[in-house]
């Protein structure tokens, strides 16, 4: 049998979802289930839009754009960044797998400079408020470039228009540019978009019985437990991807341990909450290390009254 599993055209999402699709196949078979799969690529006005807001994931309009054509039945299987999802339910859609994460954090990309080393008012190009938040508040000097684009095109600017980019260590692992990171920032010192480095596998609500346990064979609970804990936290300061907070869940010995920091626009304030638990807890870490933020005021933080 032959699936047509659904993403973006960017070659990130297709390097990504290749590798998902293979996996897929290999499970399956394992289980005696024969399931191929060909990419169904989901094209939308955002894709051939750069410089405008409509060009940024953030919006989730390439997540909608990929979900409406699995429950159009373009498609079976669609595969997005988790970190890309807003957070919250979608009507016929259901979370079938979160498979093992890749390093959820974020990468210096300076042509070899330490961050440190950068010299002063270096020209750093992000269009994630959330890095540029935290970078300024490490290096206030520092100018922030906002950029956009795919993977490629901002790592092209290093050396010519910018003195550094910050992106994903994942993505650029997944597209084969590993060799482009200078420098890995400690997940203390920047702490990672909420579900970073994490893919989401998603398939129709009502999609067979065993088209579910297929591709629940590629569920990671851990992965599961960081992400939920993660984006609960998001969901309750009632954050984007664009806003300036990080979230972060380690798991070490069946306790999982969440990170949320809000940072002003500036850098100049910031608070940082850490709360501990059971994975069976994640939801409800994510919920109460938000809560006490909202309680410190992180609402001022990201401009809310
Ligand atoms: N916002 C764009 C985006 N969405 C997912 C990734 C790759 C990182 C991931 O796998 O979470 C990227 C690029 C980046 O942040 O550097």
């Amino acid at each position: 049998m032959t699936l047509k599993l659904g993403t973006r055209g960017s070659a990130l999402a297709r390097g990504q979802s290749t590798a998902i699709a293979e996996a897929l196949s290999a499970v399956a078979r394992t289980k005696g289930l024969d399931i191929d799969f060909e990419l169904h690529i989901v094209t939308t006005s955002g894709d051939t839009s750069k410089d405008s807001l409509v060009g940024s994931s953030s919006t989730g309009v390439f997540v909608t754009a990929v979900r409406e054509a699995l429950l159009a039945g373009e498609c079976d299987v669609v595969v997005h960044s988790l970190k890309d999802i807003p957070v919250g339910p979608y009507e016929g859609v259901t979370l079938a797998a979160t498979p093992l994460r890749e390093d959820s954090r974020d990468a210096l990309c300076s042509g070899g400079v330490a961050f440190a080393d950068l010299p002063q008012g270096a020209r750093i190009g992000t269009g994630s408020p959330r890095r540029a938040a935290q970078m300024l508040t490490l290096r206030p000097d520092l100018e922030v470039v906002p950029v956009r684009g795919n993977v490629d095109t901002r790592l092209a600017m290093v050396g010519t228009s910018l003195d550094a980019v910050v992106l994903a260590v994942s993505g650029l692992k997944r597209l084969g540019r590993a060799s482009d990171v200078s420098e890995i920032f400690a997940y203390d010192a920047m702490v990672p978009a909420a579900g970073q480095g994490a893919l989401a596998v998603e398939i129709r609500t009502d999609a067979g019985a065993d088209l579910a346990a297929a591709v629940a064979l590629l569920d990671d609970p851990t992965t599961r437990a960081a992400t939920t804990a993660e984006r609960e936290a998001l969901g309750v300061l009632e954050a984007g991807c664009s806003a300036p907070v990080g979230a972060h869940a380690a798991i070490d010995k069946g306790i999982l341990t969440l990170t949320v920091r809000v940072t002003n626009a500036a850098g100049t304030l910031r608070l940082t909450e850490t709360n501990r638990g059971p994975l069976s807890d994640a939801r409800r870490i994510g919920m109460v290390t938000a809560h006490s933020l909202l309680g410190r005021g992180a609402a001022h933080l990201m401009g809310r009254p």
